[in-house]
């Protein structure tokens, strides 16, 4: 093994007995020089070696307590030589790493304390023996054994690398996500790590000055969705399942969609060549959604009904052959999913907003945000979970009735059509997750009618933004939450943004070209059709800008 000694400043942290050993009786190793122990190393509840991982092009460096080296503070060194890429470079790490003792597995959603019905994440399974939701369970006594200082260090020193597969905003968070998978069975396209954007003049000019207003733009992302979070995950888990040495006969991914989910699976199966089949309801999403699995070589059946439909039936089918299941019944998904609460949280050094607003269709996402959050506060990294506002279109709004009924009885609904065509779902598969979600944070449900969530869009776009018509959903219902004072103006509320606004521009000509019935439109800004002569030109701008020639 090549050791060189050079200072690793910054940079992600794993443990490793078996290294530790390796080089406790290595002289090399302790001819290199001291350095400063951090608190973390000087830490007697850490057990292990730390190893630092550095940039990529400058190696992994290794340090070892002054207890376990016999009185020396140790930092080394390996060098990813010229010829190796950085999925080997990880490969080489682990190896000498070894096992870390983190692992996760299936339980039933919700279980009661004496449940003993648990699954390994390598099972093809998406229910539990009574037909209800799983969930994923991470060994929590093993992840305790590090104190919150230490996850947080550990996480806030891999954002913005090309370490692999730590570059990804996903697997930077590896531990809490999936901690037994092969670096090299990821399928990652270094997603997540979304721009926070401080909404300064939505806040001040059209919220009664709410200076500490942020919109968590996910759909600023590979495929222009939150769903690459997700789906990450699942298809490293079909990477991990189909190669050696599991060699499971999976021929197949495949999800119903109302858009962003196929578009999402298709070009994480693309990346590691798996097959993906994607069942979409004809004519009700966008030509932006559409081309995209059609790009990227899916086999794409676009089915005469609804999302619930594609739904019922895309279950049928994974019931029959080896296709494996990607929508978020799978709780694989929501894994991925929950790290953008982790990020928010990281985003603000660790300090937890009041409420965060996250527009809801099937429910994985609000329940993926609750577990990201409440896994933080468990795990002592922050010492309280936000409120959450489940956001929903009055036309598909399944979870709004409930919630308004006291949570008394769920009743699907028929989903009408909406401009947030990806929350168009009327019998949302985890509705009990969302229900658990909301009642743990004490939160709320909202609803937007279509002129709401329009105007809120194109309001937010007039501030700078460029909203999918979804995350209107989700400022209307803040407008509606600030209306009522239960959002007050000195609280720090994140508006989560779930998809790229040009994934549905369709929607903003219609609303910009005045095309739509029954609505005023109040915030269109339509183009202005002109002469090619200098007079009609200064007209039309003299008029606008309200000047004069000369001033
Ligand atoms: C753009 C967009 N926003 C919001 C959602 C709602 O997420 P969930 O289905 O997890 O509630 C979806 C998908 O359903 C979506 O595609
Ligand atoms: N909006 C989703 C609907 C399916 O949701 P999922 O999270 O269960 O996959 C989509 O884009 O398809």
């Amino acid at each position: 093994m090549a050791i060189a000694s050079h200072a690793a400043v910054s940079s992600p942290l794993f443990s490793s007995p078996r290294l530790h050993r390796q080089l406790s009786c290595n002289d090399d190793a302790r001819r290199v020089p001291t350095l400063k122990a951090s608190p973390l190393l000087r830490n007697p509840n850490v057990p292990f070696l730390v190893l630092r991982h550095c940039r990529r092009g400058v190696g992994i460096s290794c340090s070892a307590t002054a207890s376990e080296s016999g009185g020396n503070q140790q930092k080394v060194k390996i060098r990813r030589s010229a010829d190796e890429n950085i999925r080997e470079e990880a490969h080489r790490r682990d190896e000498a790493s070894g096992s870390h003792g983190f692992s996760a597995c299936y339980v039933p959603f919700n279980a009661s304390a004496d449940s003993t019905e648990t699954y390994s994440l390598d099972d093809v399974v998406y229910r539990s023996r009574s037909g209800g939701l799983l969930d994923v369970r991470h060994d929590f006594a093993a992840l305790k054994r590090f104190p919150g200082s230490y996850w947080r260090d550990l996480f806030d020193s891999r954002v913005g690398r090309t370490t692999w597969p730590y570059g990804s905003g996903v697997w930077s968070k590896k531990e809490f996500v999936l901690p037994e998978i092969d670096p090299d069975h990821i399928v990652s396209l270094f997603e997540g790590n979304s721009n926070l954007f401080w909404a300064e003049r939505l806040g001040r000019d059209h919220l009664g000055g709410m200076p500490d207003l942020w919109v968590k733009h996910c759909g600023i992302s590979h495929t222009g969705s939150f769903k690459d979070l997700g789906m990450t995950v699942l298809v490293s888990q079909v990477n991990r399942l189909r190669r050696a040495p599991l060699n499971r006969p999976i021929a197949g991914v495949g999800c119903a969609s109302t858009g962003d989910t196929s578009a999402a699976l298709s070009a994480y199966c693309a990346a590691a060549r798996i097959p993906s089949i994607v069942f979409l309801p004809a004519d009700r999403i966008s030509l932006a959604q559409l081309v995209q699995p059609i790009a990227n070589g899916a086999t794409v059946l676009s089915i005469d009904t609804d999302f619930d439909g594609c739904m019922r039936l895309i279950r049928e089918v994974t019931a029959e052959l080896p296709i494996y299941l990607a929508n978020s019944l799978n709780s694989l998904r929501l894994e991925g999913q929950k790290t953008a609460a982790i990020e928010i949280l990281q985003q603000f050094d660790w300090e937890v907003p009041d409420w965060v607003i996250v527009p809801g269709g099937n429910l994985g996402n609000i329940y993926a945000f609750y577990k990201g959050f409440e896994m933080c506060r468990e795990l002592g990294l922050v010492d309280r979970v936000p409120r959450l506002v489940c956001a929903q279109a009055a036309n598909a709004n399944p979870l709004y009735l409930h919630y308004k009924s006291g949570w008394s009885d769920f009743k699907p609904i028929v989903a009408a059509d909406t401009f947030a065509s990806a929350i168009q779902i009327g019998d949302p598969v985890s509705i009990d997750r969302a229900v658990f979600a909301l009642q743990a944070t004490n939160g709320i449900v909202e609803e937007a009618t279509e002129e709401e969530l329009m105007d809120a869009m194109s309001l937010a776009d007039r501030t700078g933004m460029f909203a999918c018509p979804h995350t209107g959903v989700a400022l209307a219902a803040l407008f509606k939450l600030r209306e009522k004072g239960v959002i007050e103006t000195k609280d720090r509320t994140i508006v989560v943004s779930t998809a790229h606004g040009l994934k549905f521009a369709q929607s903003k000509v219609d609303y910009h070209s005045k095309e739509i019935s029954d609505m005023a439109c109040r915030f269109s800004n339509p183009p202005v059709n002109v002469k090619a002569n200098f007079g009609s030109v200064m007209d039309v701008l003299k008029e606008k800008l309200n000047v004069k020639v000369g001033l």
